[in-house]
């Protein structure tokens, strides 16, 4: 097999989509993310971020166009094995965390996939020790620090060995201690990255490569370094590096 023939991570060929409100979000939106690396989804609010992932794991259903996880097409009789391959930490984690003690919500889902016993175990503290929340598996999620939850959300997602692991807005309300730690975890991580955000410096830190989603259609798709030092691209996108922010570190 050659290089161009490997299978893709993700790939999202001519993807549109209208709400059935007659509101149409995705304009034909081509995609390809190959295993391990690590991409920023950025654009303005409105773009169709979000409308794009929910089309990763089948919530929304392609209008038009198509959308493949490691080779297997999103469609009605493999959901289950799709939403495997594509774990999506939500901005809040507590949408994310219900159960009594953050061992029952990080064996949820393996749990359900059949895994039973020392399997089970050994499969949660994995994705703790991913996370380094192993030592608060017995607690009440609802006990920890919005930070905490937001890592033991991300190991409900990893506890399901995912090919792509979706990020949304992994930074917002984190302190600068808790956004290095999660920075930290991301890196170490050796899954596919698909990370969606408004936080220019975090998607520099984290992810080699960008794209931007504008008025429903991918209009850059470059090394981060390349497209944050486009001034002009930025604008028209209403994206805004932070005041005072160095651009020599780009
Ligand atoms: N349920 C819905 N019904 C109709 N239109 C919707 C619905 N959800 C989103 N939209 C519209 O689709 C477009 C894309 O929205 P989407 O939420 O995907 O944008 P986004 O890039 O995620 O924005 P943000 O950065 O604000 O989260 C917007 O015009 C939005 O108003």
């Amino acid at each position: 097999m050659t290089d161009g023939d490997a299978i893709a991570s993700l790939h999202v060929r001519d993807l549109a989509y209208r709400y059935p409100d007659g509101n149409q979000a995705l304009f034909g939106v081509n995609l390809r993310v190959e295993r391990g690396e690590r991409v920023a989804l950025l654009g303005p609010n409105g773009a169709g971020k979000t409308t794009l992932v929910m089309h990763l794991n089948g919530i929304l259903r392609a209008g038009h166009g198509s959308v493949e996880i490691t080779g297997m097409a999103v469609a009605d009789d493999n959901l289950m094995e799709i939403r495997r391959r594509v774990g999506i930490v939500f901005q809040d984690p507590d949408d994310q965390l219900f159960m009594p003690t953050v061992r029952q919500d990080v064996a949820f889902g393996p749990a359900n996939l059949g895994l039973r016993g020392a399997v089970l175990d050994a499969r949660v503290d994995e994705a703790l020790d991913l996370v380094g929340m192993r030592e608060y598996a017995e607690r009440p999620p609802h006990h920890l620090s919005f930070g905490q939850r937001r890592r033991v959300a991300v190991a409900t997602v990893l506890a399901m060995r995912p090919d792509i692991l979706v990020l949304d807005e992994p930074s917002s309300n984190l302190d600068p201690a808790g956004r290095r730690e999660l920075a930290e975890i991301v890196r170490s991580l050796e899954v596919t990255i698909l990370m969606v955000t408004h936080d220019l410096p975090y998607a520099l830190e984290l992810c080699p490569r960008a794209t931007v989603l504008s008025g429903g259609v991918i209009v850059a798709d470059a090394p981060t370094r390349e497209l944050l030092a486009d001034t002009e691209l930025l604008a028209a996108h209403r994206l805004e590096l932070p005041f005072g922010f160095d651009p020599s570190r780009l």
